[in-house]
């Protein structure tokens, strides 16, 4: 089987694939296979080597013509968590059965390496913390469900086949190029959205449920390394920067970063589906990727709030886009 060593990354076009595409372009060409479903087209414009290919990965005719010559495939296509609640079937679709799509296709095509980029929202809420990759599997959502369903497939295209695969277990990413709309719409662009509008931070409960934010160019470097580290083949990793912090806090961080340390939360009931903590535990990672996270919570919403200023962002515009969670697709 002759490969051309170029990677694929499906799902190229998104928040953390468009990343990990910047990532793999410095150091050569890169195929991204991406519907534009959720991901945006100008994410990747501009980036030197990179190939674009506009497609679904459930059309497998497309799949196949995009993994054909391509060395490792990266796989971060995926529908969030609003999504799957509003509509599961369509969530699994994408989630588990494209997953399984793809490897299958990897099979035939006898891929070198596929690494799947699934979700700390596998895990459910935190039972013990920090939580390492052994922490039970408990999901809230279809959409935790559906990404658990895709990393069982992953894993058993490695035991059953001998296919090298891998599973990363991104905890929450944030950074340049973050969605503050819709549905994978996170709480740090939200947050600076209405800073930025004069708004206060809207928290959903108590405030007291803990996240793991891991600046995105430290993500992406560590899905990138799960690409070609030999010891990563047949593993499950989290990729977390192991720092836990409330949403009190980080709403505190991230008006007083913006200069409206004024802004006192509002706080709004419980969504559905939500999880309490999340905490990871990463030092798989650092073993095996010899991965560790560089940017600091402080320093990525600095990073984040620079990048805006560069590229002028129009912040009522960004406001009005931000429909919170009732999901739809885009155009
Ligand atoms: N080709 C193809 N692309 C698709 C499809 N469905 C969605 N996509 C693309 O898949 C990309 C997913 O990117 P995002 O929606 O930006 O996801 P993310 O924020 O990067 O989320 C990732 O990280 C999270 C952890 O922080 C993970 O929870 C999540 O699963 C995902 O890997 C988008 O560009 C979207 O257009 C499909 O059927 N086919």
């Amino acid at each position: 089987m002759s490969t051309t060593g170029t990677p694929l990354v499906v799902g190229g076009a998104g928040f953390i694939g468009s990343a990990l595409v910047r990532h793999l372009a410095a150091q050569g060409p890169v195929r991204v296979l991406d519907d534009l479903s959720t991901g945006r087209a100008e994410n990747i414009d501009g980036v030197d080597g990179v190939e674009f290919v506009r497609g679904s990965l459930l059309d497998d005719d497309v799949a196949r013509a995009a993994m054909r010559g391509a060395s490792t495939v990266f796989h971060l296509a995926t529908l969030g968590v609003r999504h799957s609640i509003h509509d599961p079937v369509a969530n699994h679709e994408v989630n588990a059965t494209g997953t399984l799509r793809l490897l299958e296709i990897a099979r035939e095509l006898g891929t070198e390496r596929f690494v799947y980029v699934s979700t700390s929202e596998v895990y459910g809420t935190a039972e013990t913390v920090p939580m390492d990759e052994d922490h039970p599997t408990r999901p809230h959502t279809v959409y935790g469900g559906a990404k658990l369903a895709g990393e069982a497939y992953t894993r058993a295209y490695h035991t059953t086949y001998g296919l090298p695969t891998v599973v990363i277990r991104p905890f929450n990413a944030y950074g340049p190029r973050s969605h503050h709309e819709g549905d994978s719409g996170e709480v740090i662009p939200k947050f600076i959205v209405r800073a930025r509008n004069g708004l206060a931070p809207l928290i959903f409960g108590d405030g007291r449920q803990t996240r793991d934010f891991t600046y995105v160019d430290d993500s992406a470097r560590g899905i990138a390394a799960a690409g070609s580290a030999p010891e990563a083949v047949g593993r499950t990793i989290n990729v977390g920067s192991g720092r836990e912090i409330t949403v009190r806090e980080l709403a505190e961080l991230v008006t007083a970063a913006a200069g409206r340390p004024d802004l006192a939360p509002e706080y709004h009931p419980d969504r559905p589906g939500d999880v309490r903590r999340l905490f990871s535990d990463s030092a798989l990672a650092a073993d095996v990727l010899g991965w560790k996270p560089e940017v600091s919570l402080r320093e990525g919403i600095a990073r984040l709030l620079e990048w805006h200023d560069s590229q002028g962002t129009d912040w009522a515009a960004a406001l009005s886009e931000d429909v919170s969670y009732n999901w739809k697709p885009r155009g």
